[in-house]
């Protein structure tokens, strides 16, 4: 790992721990779900939510007012919705469904862009409302395992363990497995958030076989009685064949310790790289049989409709969504509220009945 890795991660240790400074090697002074009480944002979900989605909201906001203010609905005005939509990456099919569903609504008439974002957040509802599910730990299945796979930074060591810190307050007991054999550090700030967590880690030797040590790691989780194993693996590009194929073999050798697992396949993807993400559900989902999806780091980007292309296309799951650094910042996804944080809703607004056909 590079220096500037590290400090990246350091970083992010210090924001969600609220260690400012802190070096993965420094003792664990406090649990983290006092270390969060004390930071507690004051912000409700809903304004994290809107506020980590703002980027793409206010492009979108803005796009429709440029268009819709003082102009009629018309095929001209249309095609620039049509635009808009897809500069935010929420793909052809979607784009093109919203703004038929516009047209249908008041062609040839003046519509307020308030109407226009309306009718969008209850067509991207449809879209998303079949693919948020909640992620479901079942209870039968001792210890759950889980497997987190992603592209380089895209977010799986931070969503560990946000996951884990969640988990472990709601009394389950949680073991992680540090996949990450490549980087030391990786490894060292997986064991630092276990202590603070009171999860065991089960790590190898720097270098060592991922695959082994999944395999330990199931055994051990059994051993102990766990609730849940989390898996990290190291970060892989999904046209890196060798590494894919390394992942391919850490699946293999985990049914070998138990044949149902991996019971749950998290893919983590990163919202900033837009229609690349596309890319990866495909080719991750084939190596690794991907049961749902993880979407961090809507904050960073105007374009984060790749999420309603990508439920469009793929149908996955997405059980979460990041929209920040904080231990907060991950939630279960929710269709209506995505919908309307995109579109520039408030809560409440209901989307206006279409107008009948003429
Ligand atoms: N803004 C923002 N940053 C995030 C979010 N989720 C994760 N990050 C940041 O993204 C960076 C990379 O996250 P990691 O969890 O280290 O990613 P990783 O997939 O484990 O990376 P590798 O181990 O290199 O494969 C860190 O600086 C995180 O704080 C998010 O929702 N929003």
């Amino acid at each position: 790992m590079s220096t500037d890795d590290g400090s990246k991660k350091r970083g992010m240790f210090a924001r969600l721990f609220g260690k400012g400074g802190s070096e993965p090697e420094a003792p664990p002074p406090a649990p983290a779900q006092d270390a969060q009480e004390a930071e507690a944002p004051q912000r409700s979900w809903w304004q994290r939510l809107t506020g980590g989605l703002a980027r793409t909201s206010q492009a979108i906001s803005q796009g429709v007012a440029d268009i819709f203010t003082k102009r009629k609905l018309d095929a001209l005005t249309l095609d620039e919705l049509e635009d808009v939509l897809l500069r935010a990456d929420l793909g052809v099919g979607a784009s093109s469904r919203i703004t038929q569903a516009v047209g249908k609504a008041r062609y040839d008439k003046d519509i307020a862009p308030e109407e226009v974002r309306a009718i969008l957040a209850s067509e991207v509802e449809a879209v998303l409302d079949p693919v948020a599910r909640p992620f479901e730990i079942d209870e039968t299945k001792k210890p759950f395992i889980i497997l987190v796979v992603g592209v380089n930074g895209s977010g799986k060591t931070t969503t560990i363990a946000k996951l884990a810190s969640k988990w472990t307050g709601e009394g389950k007991k949680v073991i992680l497995a540090a996949g990450d054999t490549f980087r030391a550090a990786a490894v060292e700030q997986l064991k630092i958030w276990g202590s603070r967590f009171d999860s065991e880690v089960v790590a190898g030797k720097e270098g060592a076989d991922a695959a082994g040590l999944a395999f330990d790691a199931i055994n051990r989780a059994r051993e102990t009685g766990a609730d849940i194993l989390l898996m990290d693996t190291a970060g892989r590009l999904q046209n890196r064949a060798e590494l894919m194929a390394e992942l391919e073999k850490i699946v293999r050798v985990m049914k070998k310790a138990e044949p149902e697992a991996p019971h749950a396949v998290l893919l983590v993807l990163d919202a900033t790289v837009g229609q690349n993400a596309l890319q990866q559900v495909e080719i991750f989902g084939r190596v690794a049989g991907v049961t749902g999806l993880v979407m961090t780091k809507l904050d960073g980007t105007a374009r984060g409709g790749i999420l309603v292309a990508i439920a469009e296309a793929y149908g996955l799951p997405i059980h979460f969504i990041g929209v920040g650094e904080g231990q907060d910042d991950l939630e279960p996804f929710t269709a209506r509220d995505f919908a309307r944080a995109i579109a520039g809703l408030d809560a409440e607004i209901d989307a206006p009945e279409p107008a009948p056909e003429s």
